[in-house]
C-alpha cells in the first residue's frame, strides 16, 4: 500500500457557541488552520504516482475561496466548526473528487490534530 499526503493552510475565525459560556472557545477567536489530505493506493499509476499532487490544486482553490479569512460559522453552520467536523467535511469533499482519499486531518493549534478516517468497507 502506498500513501501520500499534502498540506493546505488557511486562517479563519470561529466560535463554538454550543459550549458553556465560560469555555474559552465559546468566544469569537481564530486559528491558522492546517488541513492534511491522505491518499492511498495498492498500485502506482504509469507515472509512479498514487495521484499527482497537482490534482489537489482544486482543493487549494476551494480552501482559498471558501475558507481563507472567513468566519467558519457562516461557511459551515454553527454546529460544524470543530476540528473533527472540518476534517470530515474535507474528507467528503476530497472523496467525491479523488477516490484514493483515505483520511483528512485538521490542526487548529501547534499541539492539536483531529482526523476523519472512515472504517474501510469489508
Ligand atoms: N476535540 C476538540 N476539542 C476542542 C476543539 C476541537 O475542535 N475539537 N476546539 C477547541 C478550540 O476551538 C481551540 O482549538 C482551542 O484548543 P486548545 O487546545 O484549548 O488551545 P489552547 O491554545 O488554548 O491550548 P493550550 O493547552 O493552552 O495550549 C477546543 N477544544
Ligand atoms: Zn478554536
Amino acid at each position: 500500500m502506498f500513501r501520500v499526503t499534502k498540506e493546505f493552510h488557511f486562517s479563519a475565525s470561529h466560535q463554538l457557541g454550543h459550549l458553556a459560556p465560560d469555555h474559552p472557545c465559546a468566544r469569537l477567536h481564530g486559528h491558522n488552520y492546517i488541513v492534511e489530505i491522505e491518499l492511498a493506493a495498492e498500485d502506482l499509476d504509469e507515472r509512479g504516482f498514487v495521484r499527482d499532487y497537482r490534482d489537489l490544486d482544486a482543493l487549494k482553490t476551494y480552501i482559498d475561496t471558501t475558507f481563507d479569512h472567513r468566519h467558519l460559522n457562516e461557511v459551515l453552520g454553527d454546529r460544524r466548526v470543530t476540528a473533527e467536523q472540518l476534517a470530515r467535511h474535507f474528507y467528503e469533499w476530497c472523496a467525491a473528487r479523488y477516490p484514493e482519499t483515505t483520511a483528512a486531518r485538521v490542526s487548529e493549534t501547534p499541539k492539536t490534530w483531529a482526523e476523519y478516517r472512515p472504517t474501510p468497507r469489508p
